[in-house]
């Protein structure tokens, strides 16, 4: 008997619009190991997993799965034969306990009514068995990012995963989680079951994987075990050159107040209330970090400070002006800011449009890409091609819609509109969230340059080595409101920074004095 749980043999996979994602890729994975799949944004890694979950069917290939060559594979097949996966974006139902949603779809039924009692007890003896407590009565919608994750887990489980597909799962955790989900993932291990997980964080691979595979423009370009590769060899397999990820930061030389927000309060539609009393200034030729676990508030922040959304009280400045009677996105954007948002999906990118019209959106009325009310396509499609070379988007060419590109490449169409703007405030909502590492190392040091050059960049970001390393100022954002401020990050760690996002710490009026 092999010892690979898993052979992906010579896998092809070409799109019906006529992209190849993957061309002749090789897996080989090891029972009960924890397997990174690395590669370049567009490397055919989603590709990959999806073929293996049944959600795509491979053009060319074969897979063999304990042994057994898998025939008209789908994902139901993959279910009930023990393959599990956990996507980036969960696929909980909120309004609904954890138990609840454990067992949607394959409820224990007494009468015509779940029999809660026995769901409860067999979730409980999951969650026991591999270590993974969750709040077995809450509401998903009451509980944190890191538990829903451990739900979505706990699902696969006790569907009879043995081989769990994890999509990016460190992207929206804090350290602390982190750290849980990791010691969950050896649990799993050590209990026979095996890990394959897609990320772009190499020091996580060091930490936690025991072998990896790298994906380059669709073709395997190697596998390796962790212990005798550095993270610099990682890179180096997945880019094809050496990557220089330390940022050079000469300090900041903050002016004048460009943004500031004053004493914010608003309340979700469902009585939530989710900023308290949010104040902050933020000055042209600086970076000021947001940090914070997902769902305290910032995403509210930021759709209030792009116009998307009214407070219920408290008031915006743009360059001194108030901004209470601006009720719509296009009316901060003509005051001098540039947004990138964390969701590029909704709110960034119109994905049924080509690569060169959303380059456009913002100015496309404007020279030279229209002139006396008539487009220029030609300019247009320039335009396209330098973006396209500049930011690395990799793509067939201008005229492709965005909806066909990589998460990450449709993310690198976005920013490459925004950094064009000559906007004097940008806001970036997850920036490099689900990008690679060549990728996001270029953002960062573009957000840096744009600093230099003077503008006023509000960074939040849930990658806490992205907001150390890029930011001049820190505020962390808890339950609405700002918690601590650092005015200097020069000493901080992710570990200090975590306690507060999670509410372990709290600094008094006092220590935060009054300088955002
Ligand atoms: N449904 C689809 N139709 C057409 N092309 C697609 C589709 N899904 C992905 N692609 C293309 O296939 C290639 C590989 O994409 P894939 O999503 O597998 O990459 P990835 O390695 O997971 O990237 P990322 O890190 O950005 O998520 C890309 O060029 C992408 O544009």
């Amino acid at each position: 008997m092999s010892e690979y749980v898993l052979e992906m043999r010579n896998i092809w996979k070409v799109y019906p619009n006529g992209v190849t994602a993957n061309k002749g890729v090789d897996l080989k994975v090891k029972k009960g190991e924890i397997h990174a799949l690395l590669g370049e944004n567009g490397a055919g890694k989603s590709t990959l997993m999806k073929i293996l979950f049944g959600f795509e069917r491979a053009t060319e290939g074969e897979i063999y799965y304990n042994g057994e060559k898998l025939e008209n594979h789908t994902a139901d097949k993959a279910i009930e034969l023990g393959i599990g996966m956990v996507h980036q974006h969960f696929m909980l139902v909120p309004s609904l306990t954890v138990v609840e949603n454990v067992v949607l779809g394959m409820e224990p039924t007494k009468g015509f009514s779940i029999d809660l009692k026995k769901a409860t007890e067999f979730v409980e003896k999951e969650m026991n068995k591999y270590g993974l407590p969750v709040p077995l009565h809450e509401k998903v919608k009451d509980i944190s990012v890191g538990m829903k994750q451990r739900v979505e887990i706990i699902k696969t489980l006790v569907r009879g995963a043995d081989l769990i597909i994890l999509d990016e799962p460190t992207a929206v955790l804090t350290p602390q989680e982190t750290v849980e989900l990791f010691k969950a993932l050896k649990n799993l291990t050590a209990a026979g079951k095996t890990v394959i997980f897609i990320t772009h964080k190499l020091n996580e691979v060091k930490e936690i994987a025991d072998r990896i595979t790298v994906l380059r423009r669709g073709k395997t370009v190697g596998e390796a075990e962790v212990k005798n590769i550095t993270e610099k060899d990682m890179s180096r397999m997945m880019v094809g050159r050496d990557v220089d990820l330390n940022i050079e930061k000469k300090p900041a030389q903050p002016g004048n107040v460009v943004l500031e927000v004053k004493n914010l309060h608003f309340t979700r539609n469902d009585g939530v209330k989710m900023l308290k009393g949010v104040s902050l200034a933020l000055r042209e030729g600086e970076i000021l970090g947001i940090a914070g676990v997902e769902g305290n508030g910032q995403t509210e922040l930021v759709d209030i400070i792009t116009g998307m959304e009214k407070p219920e009280d408290g008031e915006i400045f743009v360059f001194g002006k108030n901004m209470k009677d601006s009720d719509n996105p296009h009316e901060f954007r003509k005051a001098g800011m540039s947004f990138i948002p964390a969701d590029r999906m909704i709110w960034g990118a119109s994905k049924e449009d080509t690569i060169e019209e959303n380059l456009i959106s913002d100015r496309f009325y404007k020279e030279p890409f229209s002139k006396r009310g008539v487009l220029s396509y030609k300019a247009i499609t320039e335009n396209a091609k330098k973006m396209i070379k500049e930011f690395d988007i990799r793509t067939d060419g201008p005229k492709t819609a965005v909806k066909m590109l990589s998460g990450g490449n449709i993310q690198k169409v976005v920013v490459a509109r925004e950094f064009t703007a000559n906007s004097k405030i940008i806001i970036a909502d997850q920036p490099t969230r689900g990008i690679d590492i060549a990728a996001a190392d270029f953002i960062r040091r573009r957000l840096v340059k744009e600093r230099d050059n003077g503008v006023g960049v509000l960074l939040v970001s849930a990658d806490l080595t992205e907001l150390l390393e890029t930011s001049d100022r820190i505020v962390v954002m808890y339950h609405g409101e700002i918690v601590a401020k650092f005015d200097d990050v020069s000493q901080l760690t992710e570990t200090i920074l975590g306690e507060y996002m999670l509410g372990i710490k709290k600094m008094s009026a006092e220590e935060m004095g009054d300088k955002s």
